[in-house]
């Protein structure tokens, strides 16, 4: 095991404070994380929040399962094209306990650095294991977590079965497929419920989670008002 001392390594402060960038902004910095079963919304989510925020100039970034998983967190099969299967073997992320462990931390600690510079970081992960989470929230400071969880049936997700992932994870095809053969840990105590079954849009779940941005002080009250003129 190593420590900090072995590995001469320091942490240094920056010169420009987290308070400074966010009263550049006028608006706080934070991370939404969104957590919630495959198919249950947390991207359309994610997106809609990214585009109603940004046209009332508030600073957004959005961390995508999906789009992360081909990047920083890639799979070993696509590593493995560029980097060897070695390196792929050790680096790349899959689906099991750990892998997804991994997965969140990295997240974590990339949303941090967001919401450290004052942006407000949309994560849209499965993020299926309560730990996993809690070590999130844990390693941010107070508030800065909110916790959404995109709470949609399983069935309803099967049914929607947007990229035909269900239908394989029942034929046997996909291994350790959560809600099939893998488990969720549903959150409980999170800092809002969505519900994007029924008759529930998007843009009225963005309008829910902005709301309570707003009561929480972290975005202006005129956030509101731009909503209700369309400007
Ligand atoms: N075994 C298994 N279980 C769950 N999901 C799987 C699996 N294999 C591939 N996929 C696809 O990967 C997307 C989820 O990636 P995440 O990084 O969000 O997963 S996790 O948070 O590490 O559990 C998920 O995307 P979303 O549907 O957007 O959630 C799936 O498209
Ligand atoms: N509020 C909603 N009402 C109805 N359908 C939705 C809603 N949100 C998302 N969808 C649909 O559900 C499917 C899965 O959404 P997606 O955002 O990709 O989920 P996730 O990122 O959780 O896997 C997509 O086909 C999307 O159009």
């Amino acid at each position: 095991m190593y420590n900090m001392t072995d590995i001469h390594i320091t942490w240094h402060e920056h010169q420009v404070a987290r308070q400074d960038r966010e009263r550049l902004n006028g608006h706080r910095g934070c991370v939404i994380w969104l957590t919630g079963l495959s198919g249950s919304g947390k991207s359309t989510l994610a997106n809609v929040l990214d585009h109603l925020l940004s046209q009332r100039g508030i600073r957004t970034a959005v961390l995508d399962g999906d789009n992360v998983r081909h990047g920083l967190n890639a799979s070993p099969n696509l590593l493995r094209e560029t980097h060897g299967a070695t390196f792929a073997e050790r680096f790349g992320l899959g689906f099991s306990a750990i892998d997804r462990e991994e997965n969140i931390r990295r997240i974590g600690a990339v949303a941090q650095l967001f919401c450290e510079a004052g942006i407000i970081a949309l994560t849209a992960f499965i993020s299926p294991y309560r730990l996993d989470r809690q070590r999130v929230r844990q390693s941010l400071r107070e508030g800065d977590f909110i916790e959404v969880f995109v709470d949609t049936p399983l069935a309803v997700c099967e049914e929607r079965d947007p990229k035909g992932l269900y239908k394989k994870a029942r034929a046997g095809e996909l291994k350790h497929f959560t809600g099939i053969d893998d488990p969720y840990e549903a959150p409980e105590a999170p800092e809002l419920i969505v519900r994007s079954s029924g008759e529930r849009t998007p843009e009225a779940l963005a309008a829910q989670v902005i709301a309570y941005l707003v009561t929480r002080g972290i975005l202006p009250a005129t956030v509101l008002d731009a909503r209700e003129t369309g400007g």
